[in-house]
């Protein structure tokens, strides 16, 4: 997955609002030829609330510094400015301070400082005015426009199936209908809409309804999860500053256009499909009917209900209530309507929708809104509040309610409890024949190799203790568990063969135990071997500061042969010791706390699940929770097959009664009741589903660069964690130096792994588990580190120029990262074969895996993960034809511009470029 598709995903997961009029400080700084910190200086004189150069300002105040630094004469309006004659300011003032609609204006600034200020304030009401005539005016218009297109709906015939290309590719609808529109927000003249006849005073009276034959129109669907507006696709896309043309007519004049504060940059909504969108430029017009995602829907009739509900929007003002905001936060769930929003901050819906027809937003009470729609909202009444997924807050209050009562905290119940271990290193380092090992030093009388059953995990019975093994090497199982909050481990056993020295896989293994703060104790198997060097190992890993203690470091190293059964009393002799330095303690009294290690369906025994207990006892009969499944313990099982009735804390067992397969890593809860065990799961259920619906993230999230700045704001980010991949050891070592510099006071930079070669799952994995964020240089994610990142939200950022990822991390960290292109994989190939053909070269016989190749696209060719080469596809054939594309699961001929040097089992990726312009 390239940086698009996961940008894609990133706003996929949230709603893409239309409402975007702010601008950040550092713009203003821009426009206005200013250093950002004049501009920050002339916000805070005029009492505008910013706190950095990257904070975000209303349009309406971002017109008070441009008037502020004309009056001061700075900035463009320094000295060659000042001798043209500037706007009078009497034009921007000159509007009644009093609203056409006689509303009181409470929402514009409220203490100006001195006479500046107070014209300020006057220009700032007057905008405001002006946004009020003008939605006004939208809005009787679009009453007109609604009579007009429900009878004109009638006629539009419905269109026949699909168009389909001859590659068999759905042919992309048409553009949609461009909407006629009635005022431009990018402050373009227009002329003045038609006014219904039967209302020609824009102010109170209700517009003539329109006529009833033909149903209601439907509703502009602005705001709704599904019709997330797409990013703009192209600088066009950002329609010009508002104030460049219509404020300078300036409001009350009666003459030129006015502009009533749309948002600016405001991104068409995907209903109209890539490329067409449903709106005008920027501007706030409802989405026109029927030509949204699933074709015309002239048919749709809106009840009556909806329709009233609409009626006051098109006529009133925005007419804020005195009523007392809330004076808490207030939890709102994403995706609510008006009617729900507004009564939490004590607002009536009809209230909600009039301030979001000012902003040029038409919206029914029981519409969805946008994130941004409520955030606006609230900011406009000052109220605080918290958007929370659906469900998320009732998931929260039954877990409160239920779970979260610990009754295994008594300090003084507390005993030490056995340590839970796992094995991890280099693969053929001998992890597995370890794990027999151990399984068979069992001391208990005749259980020696008794260990039969394979649960995940198992306890050995030692002299001095148990001890816990998890029962599935490698680091995978481990991270994977972390990455879901589920710390279960409290050693790390490093095997690193004594003949191999440290791999790449044992590197990992070291970051991903660091990375969870748990202890090392390194296993130097195969010392039997011949060509066996410890000290060339311990070397190798004292550069991973694993200092040997016979080196005056703190590492414990025990020497084993796995294969003759050397050392492995030492080694279970040194776990039980660091055991005892980490008094490792829980108390078995009380309900049972732990984790799933592992589930699976058994065609007898219906779901079962192992499950780690880390406090508190599981019984028999418990009712208990875990993920969305839930149920009554109907048996437990150790990891010897026997039944028991009972399981403490460290112990591992198979726990039989669940409702369906709870997942590895899932936390595992008993309850009071069944019934409450029920509801906790139910809750979950809904909420993933919810949130499986709005297409929102589930589960855990690295760090996205492009947040970063905002972060570090909130005091979120004290450390960037960054795991680097390189193609070669040279550009690893650079960048990792380079960016090692990076660090400031506000945010630390820490390289958490780096290693050469692609992407893997397995870096996507420590990163979800450590917000982190993956730099991979002339590398790629293979195809499953791309699904992987998607589902857990990490951001994969690759480059092939280093200075390029110093200059992304510095703009990152100061909040001033630019625009980029960012690339869509469009199709991926298998290179099967390779034909020499004279005079033409190579030509590469191809599989395809996925997506379409298409003739010309931009191609990048891959080997082992690494970048070879990047071009062109310039010849594309299906046996001996010519072809335009080729679709996944047919072969093809590839031939690349002017690389040659082609192998079996490469891989061809074909992308496209598409800029991201930014917010
Ligand atoms: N000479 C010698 N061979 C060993 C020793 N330990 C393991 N081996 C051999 O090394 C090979 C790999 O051992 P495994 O235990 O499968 O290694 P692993 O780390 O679990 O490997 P993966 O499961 O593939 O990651 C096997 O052939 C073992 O017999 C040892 O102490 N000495």
């Amino acid at each position: 997955m390239t940086q698009a598709t996961w940008a894609l995903s990133r706003y996929s997961g949230g709603q893409v609002s239309s409402l975007a009029k702010k601008l950040r400080v550092y713009e203003i700084a821009k426009e206005l030829n200013l250093s950002n910190k004049e501009a920050l200086d002339l916000c805070l004189a005029l009492g505008i609330d910013v706190k950095s150069h990257s904070s975000s300002v209303e349009e309406a105040h971002a017109d008070r510094v441009r008037r502020r630094a004309q009056r001061e004469g700075i900035g463009i309006y320094g000295s060659e400015a000042q001798s043209t004659p500037s706007e009078p300011e009497e034009a921007v003032a000159a509007p009644p301070v009093t609203a056409p609609s006689e509303a009181p204006v409470e929402h514009v600034e409220a203490k100006p400082q001195d006479e500046e200020d107070k014209r300020d304030l006057a220009a700032v009401i007057a905008q405001e005015s002006a946004k009020r005539e003008e939605a006004e005016r939208v809005a009787i218009a679009n009453a007109g426009k609604l009579a007009r297109e429900a009878t004109e709906q009638q006629a539009i015939p419905r269109p026949k199936a699909a168009p389909v290309s001859p590659s068999g590719q759905p042919v992309p609808p048409p553009p949609a209908r461009k909407p006629q529109p009635l005022t431009s927000f990018s402050g373009r003249p227009i002329p003045p809409p038609p006014r219904p006849a039967a209302n020609p005073d824009p102010r109170g009276r209700r517009p003539a309804r329109p006529p009833r034959e033909g149903g209601r129109p439907p509703m502009p669907r602005t705001g709704r999860p599904d019709d997330r507006p797409a990013r703009p696709t192209g600088p066009n896309d950002r329609p010009p500053r508002s104030d460049q043309a219509g404020a300078r007519t300036g409001p009350g004049t009666g003459s030129g256009p006015s502009t009533p504060g749309g948002f600016r940059g405001s991104p068409p909504p995907r209903g109209g499909g890539r490329g067409a969108p449903a709106r005008g430029p920027g501007g706030p017009m409802p989405a026109p009917r029927g030509r949204g995602r699933g074709g015309p829907k002239s048919k749709k009739r809106v009840s009556r209900k909806e329709y009233e509900e609409l009626e006051p929007t098109t006529v009133s003002s925005y007419v804020p209530s005195n009523a007392p905001i809330p004076d808490h936060e207030v939890i709102i769930e994403r995706g609510s309507t008006a009617q729900e929003v507004g009564p939490k901050l004590n607002r009536s819906a009809g209230d909600l929708i009039r301030f979001l027809l000012l902003q040029g937003e038409m919206v029914t009470a029981t519409q969805s809104l946008s994130d941004e729609m409520i955030e606006l909202y609230a900011a406009e009444l000052g109220a605080e509040i918290r958007m929370v997924d659906a469900g998320q807050e009732q998931e929260a209050m039954l877990a409160a309610r239920y779970l979260d009562v610990d009754d295994t905290e008594d300090e003084h119940a507390v005993v030490a409890r056995p340590p839970v271990v796992t094995v991890m290193g280099h693969v053929d380092h001998g992890k597995t024949l370890l794990l027999d090992r151990i399984r068979n030093s069992n001391v208990v009388a005749g259980e020696a190799g008794g260990i039969t059953q394979h649960i995940g995990a198992y306890q050995v019975e030692l002299d001095g203790g148990q001890v816990t093994f998890i029962d599935t090497p490698g680091h995978e199982a481990f991270t994977a568990m972390r990455a879901r909050g589920a710390g279960v481990t409290d050693i790390v056993i490093l095997v690193v063969a004594a003949d191999d020295g440290v791999m790449p896989q044992t590197i990992e293994a070291i970051d991903h135990a660091k990375a969870a703060g748990v202890p090392i104790i390194v296993a130097l198997n195969k010392i039997d071997r011949a060509d066996a060097d410890p000290n060339r190992v311990l070397q190798q890993l004292s550069e991973y500061n694993l200092v040997p203690e016979k080196w005056g470091g703190d590492t414990i190293v025990v020497e084993i042969s796995a294969l003759q059964n050397l050392g492995i009393d030492d080694l279970l002799e040194q776990i039980l010791v660091l055991a005892e330095v980490l008094e490792l303690d829980a108390n078995p009294t009380g309900h049972a706390r732990g984790t799933v290690l592992e589930g699976h369906l058994d065609v007898g025994r219906g779901p079962v699940a192992t499950i780690l207990v880390q406090s508190g006892t599981l019984r028999v009969g418990d009712s208990m929770v875990a993920g969305q499944a839930w149920g009554k313990a109907k048996a437990l099982v150790d990891d010897r097959g026997n039944k028991v009735d009972i399981a403490g804390p460290s112990v591992p067992v198979q726990v039989l009664g669940f409702s369906e397969v709870p997942s590895a890593g899932d936390q595992f809860r008993v309850t009071n009741e069944i019934a409450s065990a029920r509801e906790v799961a139910e809750s979950r259920e809904q909420r993933l589903r919810l949130a499986a619906n709005a297409n929102r993230a589930i589960g855990s999230s690295g760090i996205k660069l492009e947040d970063l700045f905002e972060q570090i704001q909130k005091g979120d980010v004290p450390v960037l964690n960054i795991i680097l991949k390189a193609d070669v050891q040279g550009s690893l070592e650079a960048l990792a130096d380079a960016l090692g510099k990076l660090g400031r006071d506000e945010v630390g930079l820490a390289i958490i792994h780096k290693a050469v070669g692609g992407v893997t799952e397995n870096d996507v994995a420590l990163a979800a588990a450590s917000d982190a964020l993956v730099i991979g240089f002339n590398v790629r994610p293979d195809r499953r580190a791309r699904e992987a990142a998607e589902l857990a939200h990490v951001e994969v950022r690759t480059y092939e120029i280093i200075y390029k990822v110093i200059e992304d991390i510095e703009a990152a960290v100061v909040g001033m990262l630019k625009p980029e292109y960012e690339e869509i994989v469009t199709g991926e190939a298998e290179v099967r074969e390779v034909f020499r053909i004279p005079r033409v070269g190579a030509i590469a016989g191809c599989y395809v895996r996925s997506g379409v190749i298409t003739r010309g696209s931009h191609v990048r060719f891959l080997r082992d993960g690494v970048i070879l080469w990047k071009g062109n596809v310039v010849s594309l054939r299906r046996f001996k034809d010519d072809v335009r594309e080729v679709n996944a699961g047919f072969e093809c001929g590839v031939g690349l511009s002017d690389f040659q040097d082609l192998h079996a089992g490469d891989l061809i990726e074909t992308f496209e470029l598409r800029e991201i312009a930014r917010e």
